[in-house]
């Protein structure tokens, strides 16, 4: 039977505009606009990833590898290109994207979930579920703003791990949490991956859980896939580089 695609990348390119920053002075004597600088992310990538794969990113910092996988999951739009997802539901589990600060996390669930595609109903039903398992106690009514960073990512973990959608997009954050969380988000991360119509992306600098979890990686280098292929063969030219 033939493979099919769950995502398919092509020549996406992705900038950021920031305001050149000046001193003071010079900035008082500018009277003209201020000029924006534009700085290239991700250069024309193309890549695609058959339903089923987890497909694991590295590079080192700054390489691109948050902005991409924002991309995918349709929170920035790109500058040019296609992402292609056949209509299979995305989420994106991050850190410091996708709450409301000054809500409760209570109050985020509901917002996340419907913001991932799922009704009100739907996502109140899976409530008791998804507080079980963030373990926040009395926390899960207080403002996400006083959260700790841990925290803030078993609540982001849970709702994405108990919610399910088809394609799930990871940018390191197993690595957050405390011992005890991190090994019970680990299992239920092996537990979602063995569903063979679930497709993910984990971006991660450990390369315990890209061997452990991945049956593809792909390196990213300035905003460039520099190899793409079998985890254990990018591995090895990846830390082969960052050696020298
Ligand atoms: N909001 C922003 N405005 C301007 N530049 C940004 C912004 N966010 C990221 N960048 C730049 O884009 C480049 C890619 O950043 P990105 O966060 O995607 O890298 P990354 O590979 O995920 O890094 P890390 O491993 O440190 O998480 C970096 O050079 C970064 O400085």
């Amino acid at each position: 039977m033939e493979t099919k695609n769950a995502i398919d990348v092509k020549d996406l390119k992705i900038s950021y505009r920031c305001l050149k920053s000046f001193s003071i002075k010079r900035s008082l004597l500018k009277l003209k606009k201020s000029e924006v600088e534009v700085f290239e992310a991700v250069k024309g990538v193309s890549f695609s990833v058959p339903e089923g794969e987890i497909m694991g990113i590295v590079g080192k910092n700054g390489s691109g590898k948050s902005t991409m996988l924002r991309a995918i999951a349709g929170i920035f739009s790109p500058d040019s290109g296609e992402i292609d997802l056949h209509g299979h539901s995305v989420s994106l589990l991050s850190i410091g994207v996708g709450f409301q600060k000054a809500l409760t996390g209570r109050e985020n669930i509901v917002l996340s979930g419907m913001l991932l595609g799922f009704s009100e109903e739907q996502v109140r039903a899976k409530m008791d579920e998804i507080i079980k398992f963030a373990e926040l106690g009395r926390f899960i009514d207080m403002p996400v703003r006083t959260y700790s960073s841990g925290m803030y990512s078993k609540l982001a973990f849970s709702i994405t791990a108990v919610l399910e959608s088809d394609i799930m997009l990871i940018d390191e954050v197993l690595s957050v949490g405390d011992v005890k969380f991190k090994k019970k988000s680990y299992n239920k991360m092996k537990q979602l991956i063995s569903n063979k119509d679930r497709t993910v992306i984990i971006v991660s600098h450990s390369s315990e859980t890209l061997k452990k979890l991945c049956t593809s990686l792909m390196w990213l280098h300035e905003g460039e896939i520099k190899m793409i292929g079998e985890t254990g063969k990018v591995l090895d030219a990846y830390e082969e580089f960052m050696a020298k």
